[in-house]
């Protein structure tokens, strides 16, 4: 689904008038959009009867457009008008002429009839205000949410472009806003519902077109199924396991056994051809039994977590490996950190020799060590101890996949997490752009970004995915899709997408999102992925 901020919609929407897509059509598509959503979810409950709260802006007007279309098609449809509309209004014309029944909110002041007809409809829309809102509401607006709000039993709520008493922009609402089940979003869902506490107020979000000329360079976008399935690799029948690639995962440390594991299972649920652990030897005892389809590979150690000679130990055996996860589990030891700094830079090992690589001396070498890496992701564990590594993003190859979460973003940028959290999408993009990375800032609604052109949100927020070891399954998700060949910035959309969506039907199956483990969104891939 596109994203705009309500700035690019408006533009758009001016573009496409001057050039003769008429705001009269736009509208007109609008509602029309709207009713065949209305009409395909809700047309075969029984009773189809529909209210509309209807603003005076062109918000109100998509609604009248819908109750229009909802008439002819046979439904009760009725416009209960928030404040007066023009005089003659050419829309509440049509609207009575397909059979509808208006009433005007100051001709009802005890709401007698906003109640009787609630009580009989099947579903009410949410037409009061769209993208032209400033908060706060005034009271006529106010009053009659909150009335609504009373009157008890609501029917199934679709908010027009989005719920009234939400600004667009900015994703704050008014307290008098209406729960959504579901909001249709006109062309594009809008930044702000992007953001809480819009978000929650919205339900599920579809869009439906409005005739703007399409945009081939879209680059802004709420990742949907489409988007996901699209970017999935083909599953040929005559293929082999080297189709799908192998994904290395250099993963683990004493503290922190389980991440190399839930990383390679779900590197593998996603469809890895062949899945290779880099970890300890005390790990790869203990985990081996448990991860069959695996293979292993002993990297060297200090004191329980993977140490500076392990650098050669890993480039030595990346011939095959077609994605690389670096950090899930790695605990922050100075050991570690010394392997991540002689990997990305093989030039700095302090005892050259162990490297087993025999190359020309500094930048040369350095260059040909990079050019070795196979794409890689850095999580966790692993962004930490980047960040105490001098201009770090330079040392990575480029387009690089980085999966912090707000704690983790602040200690790369520099920035506090309030003002990570408070403008997600645009640290993601600024922070892409400058590491010349592709981020995946993790948390509620996880935004992907790639440097200079695309951002992606997620639109879940779950609880279940706030928990130990989620973490490890989406780094896991990634590189399993860069092992198959998928783009950067479309394996960390997808994976991010197929992730969440796991987390979901983890907690259907489990029961309480409070009980979902790390291993249950593992086991939900497949089911994602079948769905799709
Ligand atoms: N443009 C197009 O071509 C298309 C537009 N489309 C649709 O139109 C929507 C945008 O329409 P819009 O710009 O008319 O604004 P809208 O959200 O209806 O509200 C304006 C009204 O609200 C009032 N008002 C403002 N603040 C208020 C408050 N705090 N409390 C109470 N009232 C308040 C304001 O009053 P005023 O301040 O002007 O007196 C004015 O009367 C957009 O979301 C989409 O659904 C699509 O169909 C595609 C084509
Ligand atoms: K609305």
């Amino acid at each position: 689904m596109k994203l705009l901020t309500v700035d690019e919609i408006r533009a758009l929407e001016a573009d496409a008038n001057a050039k003769g897509m008429r705001y009269e059509t736009m509208i007109e598509n609008a509602g029309s959009g709207l009713a065949e959503v209305i009409l395909s979810r809700y047309g075969e409950i029984g009773d189809t009867a529909a209210v509309g709260l209807v603003g005076s802006g062109n918000n109100g007007g998509d609604a009248l457009v819908a109750l229009t279309r909802l008439a002819e098609a046979g439904w009760e449809a009725r416009a209960y008008l928030a404040s007066p509309r023009e005089d003659g209004d050419r829309l509440v014309k049509g609207l009575l002429e397909a059979g509808g029944e208006v009433v005007i909110g100051a001709e009802d002041p005890r709401r007698e009839q906003l109640n009787a007809w609630l009580h009989s409809a099947t579903v009410l829309m949410d037409g009061v205000l769209g993208t032209g809102i400033r908060l706060p509401l005034r009271k006529e607006a106010a009053e009659l949410l909150r009335d609504v709000k009373k009157s008890g039993m609501l029917p199934h709520v679709v908010a027009v472009d989005c719920p009234s008493g939400v600004d667009c922009a900015s994703g704050e609402a008014a307290p008098e806003t209406l729960q959504a089940e579901l909001t249709v979003c006109m062309e594009a869902v809008k930044t702000g519902l992007m953001t809480f506490p819009a978000f929650e107020l919205c339900g599920e979000i579809v869009t439906v077109a409005i005739g703007v000329p399409e945009d081939a360079n879209q680059r802004q976008m709420v990742i949907d199924a489409d988007l996901a399935r699209g970017w999935l690799p083909e599953r040929r029948l005559d293929a082999h396991k080297g189709t799908f690639g192998t994904a290395v995962i250099v993963a683990g440390s004493v503290n922190y056994p389980g991440a190399a594991l839930l990383a390679a299972r779900a590197a593998y649920r996603i469809g890895s051809g062949l899945v290779t652990c880099g970890t300890i030897a005390a790990l790869q005892r203990s985990l081996a039994g448990q991860l069959p389809e695996a293979t292993w590979l002993i990297l060297p150690e200090e004191m329980g977590v993977i140490s500076e000679d392990a650098a050669g130990v890993v480039l030595q055996n990346l011939n095959r490996a077609t994605a690389l996860l670096l950090g899930s589990g790695f605990g922050q030891e100075e050991a570690t950190g010394q392997f991540l700094k002689t990997l990305l830079h093989p030039a700095s090992h302090s005892r050259r020799v162990a490297i087993g690589f025999v190359g020309a001396q500094g930048v040369k070498e350095k260059e040909e060590m990079g050019g070795r890496l196979p794409p890689l992701v850095v999580d966790a564990d692993g962004l930490k101890l980047l960040a105490k590594m001098e201009d770090w993003w330079k040392k990575l190859p480029a387009n690089s996949i980085l999966t912090p979460h707000p704690g983790e973003m602040s200690i790369l940028s520099g920035l506090p997490v309030a003002e990570v959290q408070k403008e997600r999408m645009e640290i993601a993009r600024e922070m892409a752009e400058r590491w010349g990375q592709v981020v995946v800032l993790k948390g509620a609604l996880t935004v992907i970004a790639e440097p200079g052109g695309r951002l992606g949100v997620i639109p879940v927020a779950s609880p279940a995915l706030a928990r130990a070891g989620t973490g490890d399954v989406l780094a896991g998700m990634i590189t399993g899709l860069r092992a198959q060949g998928v783009g950067a910035f479309e394996a960390a959309a997808a994976g991010a997408w197929i992730h969440a969506q796991a987390g979901l039907l983890a907690a259907e199956k489990v029961g309480h999102s409070a009980s979902v483990l790390a291993g249950d969104v593992v086991e939900a891939i497949a089911d994602v992925l079948s769905e799709l």
